[in-house]
């Protein structure tokens, strides 16, 4: 079921023009760069997008998704036939509960003793109902570990929000101030395990190209995409999305094979088409690849941490039909998942945090930093 929305931000305000808005990072939370105090009851919290379980969930979940954000609905019928494709049911949720496990178990062989939630930001299980868990579990502090590793309004400020609408909901609906505080753990998109983890699975499905076409292969980067103005906002200057997508896949290359070029494009477009995204589009990308005399592409999401609907969707069955067409040879590699490295580097993430230090860029974020103001809703 839906669930009711608590408003925490008033329509058209700015963080910027009025600072008590800005309280939002972490739930109103400022992070420590004290260690963690002894005895505090903590815990570690996945946050995701979540995604439907079946085919009545499918239009519902859109609508949370998008709600507030100008969305026509023609593009929600198109998404939500993707989704029915597979019987209504994101791959995300199984991804996540994989997610947990694994890092149920690297906690465990890093000795650290921290009970692992799950909550998402548009279905069940949503936030706000595991943080009311976590608060009758006698959790006070949680280190949020959202399922994206960059700078944007999507992938961080959105889960600081969720975080702020959590802890608005439970003094609504309980009347307990926030439940259990928060942090946000940083960006982690340069973390060693992340970069091995994509690395291994470039290399991977560069391994199963043909020998003749394997060397010349143009390596294709790919993330969401997102509109200019939401890009231009992203981390504390501006267009930190880009540049951290531009890193990450960097270090990817560099570790498979130093020093070859690659390009960086985007997917899943999404909004009005009056509205400008970034560009260009993966399947615009193939034929240019095609047209210059190009014979084999390997696309890695480095944009993502699973193989979700997006990814086997726009790019194993979209992309995979363009470059077909084509007549490129295509390989697709695989996301972090539950690589081990990848776990190890997240373990790695929360021992960092606990043990203080200046929190980073994704802890902290500058008040404005990749804010998206919400769409006006209607007044009644
Ligand atoms: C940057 C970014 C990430 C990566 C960071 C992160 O992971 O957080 C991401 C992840 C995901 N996006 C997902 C699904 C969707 N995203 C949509 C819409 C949008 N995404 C956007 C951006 C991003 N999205 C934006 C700017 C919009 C427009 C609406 C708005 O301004 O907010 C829509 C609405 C329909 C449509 O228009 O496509 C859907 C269904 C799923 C779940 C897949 C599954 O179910 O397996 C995942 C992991
Ligand atoms: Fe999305």
């Amino acid at each position: 079921m839906p669930r009711a929305i608590v408003d925490i931000t008033p329509a058209g305000q700015r963080p910027d023009e009025d600072p008590s808005l800005a309280v939002r990072n972490n739930g109103g939370v400022e992070p420590s760069s004290a260690p963690a105090p002894a005895g505090r009851r903590e815990a570690l919290l996945l946050l995701s997008f979540g995604g439907p379980e079946g085919h009545d969930d499918v239009m519902p979940f859109l609508e949370n998704v998008t709600r507030g954000r100008g969305i026509p609905r023609e593009r929600l019928e198109e998404v939500a036939e993707h989704y029915h494709h597979f019987g209504g049911v994101s791959p995300i949720n199984d991804q996540n509960q994989a997610l947990l496990a694994a890092l149920e178990d690297g906690l465990r062989s890093a000795g650290i003793d921290l009970p692992v939630y799950w909550g998402n930001r548009n279905w069940a299980p949503y936030v706000e109902d595991v943080w009311q868990q976590m608060a009758d579990d006698g959790i006070e502090h949680a280190y949020v570990l959202a399922t994206s590793a960059y700078a944007s309004f999507s992938g961080c400020r959105q889960y600081h929000e969720d975080v702020a609408r959590a802890r608005a909901a439970m003094t609504v609906d309980a009347g307990a101030a926030g439940g259990p505080t928060a942090e946000k753990l940083p960006h982690y998109f340069d973390a060693d395990g992340f970069v091995r983890a994509n690395a291994d699975a470039l290399a991977a499905a560069l391994a199963g190209l043909p020998d003749d076409v394997r060397d010349g292969a143009r390596l294709v980067a790919t993330a969401h995409s997102i509109p200019d103005s939401m890009a231009a906002v992203a981390g504390p200057e501006g267009h930190a999305y880009e540049a951290e997508l531009q890193a990450a896949a960097r270090l990817v290359v560099d570790r498979v094979a130093p020093g070859r070029s690659f390009d960086l494009v985007w997917q899943s477009r999404s909004g009005p088409p009056s509205v400008p995204w970034l560009e260009p589009d993966v399947n615009d990308h193939l034929k240019a690849l095609a047209a210059a005399g190009e014979k084999a592409v390997v696309l890695f999401p480095v944009g993502f941490v699973s193989d979700h609907l997006e990814v086997i969707w726009d790019l194993d069955n979209e992309a995979k039909g363009t470059a077909e067409e084509l007549g490129l040879t295509f390989a697709r590699a695989a996301t972090a998942g539950t690589h081990p490295a990848f776990v190890g580097s997240l373990v790695e993430l929360l021992a960092e945090r606990r043990a203080g230090g200046e929190p980073r860029l994704g802890t902290n974020c500058p008040a404005s930093c990749c804010f998206v103001p919400p769409r006006p809703r209607p007044t009644s």
